[in-house]
């Protein structure tokens, strides 16, 4: 994935002590995003690779949803796409209602400098290299036209000692921490971080995914890509992409739903898989339903 470099630095400073919401996120339930049929292609030596191939996704603030699945399975470019950093190549995007291929470069980049935070895979790609902790904080706030309390936002991810370090100079935890409270201010109507906590022990982790929730909690819809069991136990919702294609789908109290491909094949959720162990199924039709039995349970 290719990623932008942060908006150049302006020399904001903090204007309040407050997180004050700048009426940008939206309220829980309602939807912000919802892509049908999404296809991304990218040029390819061989021809193009088909990163998303039909995927159909909503977007709700107030919610957490952990975009996992295999390395190149297209989570970065679902992110991408949902961040408004990358046009689909086909399918139908609504943000707020509205079509995003309607939407001019212009429109796009107020939305995605006002409303859209971003954390990169390597969170440098998001941070300001010339800001120190404090200033990159002060400058998200001053392009997103919020008030910041900046020395709580650097304590919510116990950053308050580094205040005055910049990135080059930050461990890859620290880089990590700084990069998700940054993007983290306002808050934004939409939070997409791709793998936020790759990096981190179990207390940095958890220092991130309580932000991430209390982000969701005053409205953000909160989007991440994640290989991490700690994430994904966070999240409210699961999203497993596979070759492009939406292969599943679960939410917290909810019963699984599984895409059916094009050649009749689902994926069954991680936790019944044992229930499977010679990774063969007997599949009975009865009276209407479809159901899965181990082939020792029918021998
Ligand atoms: N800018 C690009 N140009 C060409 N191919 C790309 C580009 N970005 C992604 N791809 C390809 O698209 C497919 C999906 O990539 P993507 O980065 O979205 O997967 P991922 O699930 O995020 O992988 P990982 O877990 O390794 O980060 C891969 O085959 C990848 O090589």
């Amino acid at each position: 994935m290719t990623t932008d470099p942060p908006p150049a630095a302006a020399g904001a400073s903090p204007r309040g002590d407050a997180f004050r919401q700048s009426g940008a996120p939206s309220q829980a339930g309602d939807s912000l995003l919802e892509g049908h049929e999404l296809l991304q292609l990218y040029a390819a030596p061989t021809g193009a690779t088909q990163a998303l191939r039909g995927v159909d996704v909503s977007v709700t603030g107030g919610r957490i949803s952990a975009i996992t699945g295999p390395s190149g399975s297209g989570k970065s470019t679902l992110l991408a796409v949902l961040a408004l950093r990358e046009r689909p190549a086909g399918g139908e995007l609504r943000h707020r209602g509205r079509l995003v291929a309607g939407l001019s470069r212009r429109d796009l980049h107020r939305l995605r400098r006002r409303e859209i935070g971003w954390v990169a895979q390597r969170p440098t790609h998001s941070l300001f290299p010339q800001l120190d902790a404090r200033g990159q904080i002060a400058q998200m706030a001053q392009l997103r036209g919020v008030e910041v309390d900046i020395d709580a936002a650097l304590a919510e991810v116990s950053l308050a000692e580094r205040a005055t370090a910049h990135p080059a100079v930050l461990s890859g935890g620290e880089q990590q921490r700084l990069a998700v409270v940054v993007a983290a201010v306002g808050p934004p109507a939409l939070l997409v971080a791709d793998e936020p906590t790759a990096e981190l022990d179990d207390d940095s982790a958890a220092l991130v995914l309580s932000l991430l929730r209390a982000r969701a909690d005053q409205g953000s819809a909160v989007v991440l890509a994640t290989h991490d069991a700690r994430a994904i136990a966070a999240a409210d919702t699961v999203l497993r992409l596979r070759h492009g294609v939406l292969s599943g789908e679960h939410s917290a109290g909810e019963d699984h739903t599984a895409t059916i491909d094009g050649l009749g094949r689902i994926q069954l959720p991680e936790e019944v898989l044992p229930l499977f162990p010679d990774g063969r199924v007997i599949v009975s039709l009865v009276d209407g339903h479809v159901e899965l039995h181990p082939r020792t349970e029918r021998a």
